[in-house]
């Protein structure tokens, strides 16, 4: 059986695609993406990647709508010519502007759709189309009431790269074994605020004996301007598995990629929420860790580099607190996540492929 599977964008999305795709080693797989996004990267040696050109939808009516909607639409039928010479019996998405061509383009050829989403607020483009999937699979539970369109969905958690489950290649830094290790994340793109807060807070930590590994992304200009023998800096680390295992702590963004990653290796996390996400998004992941105890959440525009820094300093002088925090954070945790979303998206496809034949 021929899947095509529609994730483009961020980490964040592709790397849940990832590993479903990963279980799913029955069918034939082709990617669908963007030219210039992480997908290039990362899609081509494991599966064929097929490009279109796709925007996101404006918040209002406008030209930029218009263009977008013309856009919309030549993807759609673009998509529809690929379906058709490729065969393919079904599509599989994790949601964002590439779904809706997807999704479009599928049902008008009556082929069965599986979308995942694993924002607890869930995207426009999966509101706005739950209704045209046979299967709506979720991240977090309290994601269904902001579906009433949705015809089923499916509470599977987010399913993390396999090595966050097996085991981890050591790290290659030399950290000594007791000190506390604080990891800084701002998603797969880094935060340039997030990474101010930290570098005028860091001293502090340092003074405990506490390390930081810090992912700055790429669009920071002042990486080099915190030099210290317990500080680390990189613009994007490969080993995430083995680094958020080892950390005492993370200060991350509230992706829902990294959240599920925290989860997964039971790693506490004081939450900042990129505060132009769209719809805030963020913010409402980051309540399911903070609401179960799993994550403190601050809101960058109230936060203060003096307030992180005496909360990371509080949080260091209280392992019983970390604990808690741990095991809440691990409590969210859906350990087999790519298995069952595999198993959901082979179970439609098999009842839809039985129907037309
Ligand atoms: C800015 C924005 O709107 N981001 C969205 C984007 O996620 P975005 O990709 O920005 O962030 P996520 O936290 O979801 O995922 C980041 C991924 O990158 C990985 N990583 C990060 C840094 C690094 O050095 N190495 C590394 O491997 C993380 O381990 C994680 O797997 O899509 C997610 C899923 O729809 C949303 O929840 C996020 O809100």
């Amino acid at each position: 059986m021929r899947l095509l599977i529609a994730a483009s964008g961020t980490g964040g999305h592709l790397f849940p695609a990832i590993a479903t795709a990963t279980q799913l080693s029955n069918y034939e797989i082709e990617w669908l993406g963007v030219p210039d996004r992480l997908e290039t990267q990362l899609v081509p040696q494991q599966y064929p990647l097929h490009t279109i050109g796709v925007q996101g939808f404006q918040e209002r009516f406008g030209l930029g709508t218009l263009r977008t909607f013309t856009r919309l639409t030549g993807s759609i039928l673009q998509v529809r010519r690929l379906l058709k010479q490729g065969n393919f019996q079904g599509v599989f998405s994790t949601g964002g502007y590439i779904a809706a061509p997807a999704i479009l383009a599928a049902r008008s050829l009556g082929l069965p759709v599986i979308l995942h989403e694993s924002n607890a607020l869930p995207g426009k483009v999966t509101r706005l189309l739950s209704g045209w999937c046979d299967l709506v699979a979720l991240g977090f539970d309290c994601s269904t009431q902001y579906l009433p369109k949705a015809k089923k969905t499916a509470i599977v958690g987010t399913p993390v790269r396999s090595g966050f489950l097996g085991e981890t290649e050591p790290l290659p830094f030399s950290i000594p074994e007791n000190a506390p290790l604080i990891v800084v994340v701002g998603g797969s793109q880094g935060a340039v605020a997030v990474n101010q807060l930290v570098r005028s807070s860091a001293s502090a930590w340092f003074d405990t004996g506490a390390w930081v590994v810090h992912l700055t992304g790429t669009n920071d200009p002042h990486t080099d301007s915190l030099q210290h023998p317990q500080y680390l800096a990189m613009p994007f680390y490969d080993n995430m598995p083995a680094l958020l295992k080892r950390a005492n702590l993370a200060i991350s963004r509230a992706g829902a990629g990294t959240l599920t990653e925290l989860a997964v290796t039971r790693t506490p996390s004081i939450l900042i929420p990129y505060p132009y996400a769209a719809e805030d998004h963020q913010t409402y992941n980051a309540k399911v860790f903070a609401d179960a105890g799993a994550g403190l959440l601050l809101r960058q525009t109230d936060l203060t580099g003096e307030i992180l820094k005496s909360k990371v300093s509080h949080l260091l002088k209280s392992p019983q607190q970390l604990q808690d925090m741990a095991i809440a954070t691990a409590n969210l945790a859906v350990l087999n996540s790519a298995e069952q979303l595999a198993s959901a998206i082979a179970q439609v496809l098999n009842t839809e492929g039985k129907k037309n034949r």
